[in-house]
């Protein structure tokens, strides 16, 4: 009988390539289902971050404003500065048509005292850019039907944030710039205990970085800003004066404005950069702000809600230098008017520049009461008045302008009062809202 053959090593042999062929096969399963599992995971994150902040309720105050800022920030990123026809837009908007016209980027434009003071400039000829990030603290909707308006008007807003560096030089790479008019801020005074952050992010971070791309640019714009009445703080001058103390804020809004004055002050003395400060006293109108007492008292008297009427610890009426927006707005363009050019370039200084400060405001206070019953007259309802004591909640008990030195340096002088304003106001807001009922006859009549 013939031996066998020993297999025995091409039997090992196979056996061992057919394992090396599982563990093979088994490492290329086990990658890919790793590789498959990763990308789930990373689109799962992507939808998440997504529907997180694209989906907040928009009138919620309580929505945190760094998150909504991020997001239009990281959406505006994906939007802006890409295409000749955005930067055809830009120059478009911002070329004068008069001459020797002013070119303004306008922060916050699609804001209310932005969007009129963007009309005005631009009726008169100006250039003029928007930049807003057309946030949530209120009813985004009517930011977009303002920016509407001034699309009516040719005014193009560009959709980005303060904090976008990047954005503002490539904005100054584009247009040279006369004037900044600077506006956007987080506004309010009560909101800053629900949500500290966005007044340091807005009105302070922001802030400078605005004023780092002004003066990089080349020519340095001069920049008239927004500050705030609230400065004034537990002042008890009065009326109260540019000259009068700044230093006890009594809200962190307030503090950050204040803070605003100072970093103004800085990159004045350091760069040479023209800044003007508006010290602005509780500015209303039509296409006014939804959180401001006047027009959400409005809303709710016509819904036949309650409000609150806050009075002081001691029982004194709580009263305002309310101040018609008209006036605020020939404020702002004789600021701009009289602002002088900065002196630096590039960065560096060339010699001294004009800082100034000045109070915006009606010179008139009238309590909350008082703004009420004009509320209740124009509006032919009576409110269901709470009266409780002013909570501690960042208020001042009262506010006064001495506007003596914006009258000297640009023949600033109010003119409306709280009942004319109001009625201007009414006018827009029942027609805005297409409200019919009630409404005092007559008020659609008037101017
Ligand atoms: O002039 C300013 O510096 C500030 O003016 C307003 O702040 P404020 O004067 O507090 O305006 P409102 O919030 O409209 O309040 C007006 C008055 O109504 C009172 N109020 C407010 C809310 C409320 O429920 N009840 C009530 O009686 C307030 O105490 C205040 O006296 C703006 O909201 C700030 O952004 C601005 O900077």
């Amino acid at each position: 009988m013939a031996p066998s053959p020993d297999t025995s090593k091409t039997t090992k042999l196979e056996r061992y390539n057919t394992y090396i062929r599982k563990v093979n096969t088994t490492k290329i399963l086990s990658a890919s289902s790793k590789l498959l599992f990763r990308l789930t995971l990373l689109v799962a994150l992507i939808l998440i971050f997504f529907f997180t902040f694209n989906n907040q309720p928009v009138s919620d105050p309580t929505i945190s404003n760094h998150r909504v800022l991020t997001t239009s920030h990281f959406l505006s990123s994906a939007f802006y500065g890409s295409g000749a026809s955005w930067e055809k837009e830009v120059r478009r908007s911002s070329t004068p048509r008069r001459l020797n016209g002013f070119s303004v980027l306008v922060t916050g434009a699609g804001g209310f005292v932005g969007t009129h003071c963007s009309l005005a400039l631009k009726k008169r000829g100006d250039g003029v850019l928007g930049l807003d990030n057309f946030n949530s603290y209120y009813d985004p909707s009517l930011k977009r039907a303002r920016q509407t308006l001034l699309k009516q008007h040719e005014i193009f807003i560009v959709e980005g944030d303060l904090n976008d560096g990047e954005l503002l030089s490539k904005l100054f790479d584009i247009v040279p710039f006369t004037h900044v008019l600077h506006l956007a801020a987080q506004a309010g005074v009560r909101y800053a205990m629900q949500n500290p952050q966005s007044y340091v992010r807005s009105n302070i971070a922001g802030f400078v970085n605005l004023l780092e791309t002004a003066k990089n640019a080349d020519p340095q714009p001069s920049i008239v800003w927004a500050s705030s009445s609230s400065v004034y703080g537990l002042n008890t001058e009065n009326p109260f004066s540019e000259s009068h103390r700044t230093d006890q804020p009594a809200s962190l809004y307030a503090a950050t404005k204040k803070a605003g004055e100072e970093i103004a002050h800085t990159y004045n003395h350091i760069y040479g950069l023209a800044i003007t400060g508006l010290r602005f006293f509780t500015v209303y109108g039509p296409w006014g702000r939804p959180d401001m007492a006047y027009f959400f008292f409005t809303k709710d008297i016509l819904n036949g809600k309650p409000i609150n009427v806050y009075q002081t610890h001691d029982e004194k009426e709580v009263a305002r230098d309310f101040t018609y927006i008209d006036d605020v707005v020939k404020g702002c363009l004789g600021a701009l008017d009289t602002a002088e050019k900065s002196t630096g370039k590039g960065g560096k200084k060339r010699g001294p520049a004009q800082l100034r400060i000045y109070n915006l405001g009606n010179t008139s206070p009238v309590s909350v009461g008082k703004l009420v019953s004009i509320l209740e007259n124009l509006l032919s309802v009576r409110a269901k008045k709470h009266i409780i004591k002013m909570p501690r909640n960042g208020d001042v008990p009262y506010t006064h302008a001495n506007v003596s030195l914006a009258y000297r340096d640009f023949g600033y002088k109010p003119t409306t009062d709280l009942s004319t304003g109001l009625r201007k106001f009414v006018k827009w807001y029942v027609s805005y809202y297409g409200i019919k009922p009630r409404v005092k006859k007559g008020i659609n009549d008037s101017n």
